[in-house]
């Protein structure tokens, strides 16, 4: 569904991304590892088209949908709600940026509360949420529009097990129902148990690249 072709990201003096081409088809799970610094959100910023100067070429290869916001669910690493209303609130002001409304914003918003396991805590205020609660409605939050393909950048960061399993639990989820997902870990015991396929980067190239079991016998 994706294929980048000589990606290059360079900030100022620094070479961020060097030469990335990689392709990406739906129902799968796709780890990004790397060590700090190693280019992994830069290069989910520029598929998500947060960062639109770089060289090279990015090609979405399904036309059925009109642009790439329609495409892709960002979850950034920072966590970006607003804690002084509710779960719902949240929710709500996010469908509506993806242009959702009436019936089928509030169809949508109920799905994703039951996906990420917060429906009973719909209406409490995120202040009052647990790390891992906040992490879930992020999450929950880039999926209100279906994308095709989602992005996750260290999505289980300082979580509890609890949340994790929702977390992977909606991973596989999202791929039988023919997405893809990039996830960007540091975590190797987190892409064996949930990624079909494995892309290592270090200072800004592919070190390896293919199918988590072949990766694991090398
Ligand atoms: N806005 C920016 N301006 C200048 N340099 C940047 C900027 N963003 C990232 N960099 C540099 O680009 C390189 C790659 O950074 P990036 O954040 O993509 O790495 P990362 O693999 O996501 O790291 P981490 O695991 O710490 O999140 C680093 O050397 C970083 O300092």
């Amino acid at each position: 569904m994706l294929n980048l072709k000589s990606v290059k990201k360079q900030y100022e003096r620094n070479m961020a991304l060097n030469d990335i081409s990689l392709n990406f088809s739906r129902g799968k799970c796709y780890g990004l590892v790397g060590p700090n610094g190693a280019g992994k959100t830069t290069l989910l910023k520029i598929i998500s088209s947060i960062i639109q100067d770089f060289d090279g070429s990015l090609t979405f290869t399904e036309a059925s949908r009109a642009n790439s916001k329609e495409i892709i669910g960002y979850i950034p690493q920072e966590i970006c709600l607003e804690e002084t209303v509710t779960a719902w609130d949240n929710l709500s002001f996010f469908g509506k940026i993806y242009g959702l409304k009436g019936q089928t914003l509030k169809l949508r918003i109920n799905e994703v509360l039951n996906d990420i396991g917060l429906t009973d805590k719909a209406k409490h205020k995120v202040s009052a949420y647990s790390g891992g609660m906040k992490r879930r409605l992020n999450i929950g939050c880039a999926l209100l529009h279906t994308p095709d393909l989602i992005i996750m950048d260290e999505p289980t960061i300082g979580i509890d097990p609890q949340s994790r399993r929702y977390i992977f639990n909606m991973i596989e989820k999202l791929k039988e129902h023919g997405c893809a997902i990039i996830y960007a870990s540091h975590y190797m015991e987190e892409i064996e148990q949930i990624c079909d396929e494995a892309i290592f980067i270090d200072k800004g190239n592919i070190a390896e690249n293919g199918r988590v079991d072949v990766l694991l016998q090398k």
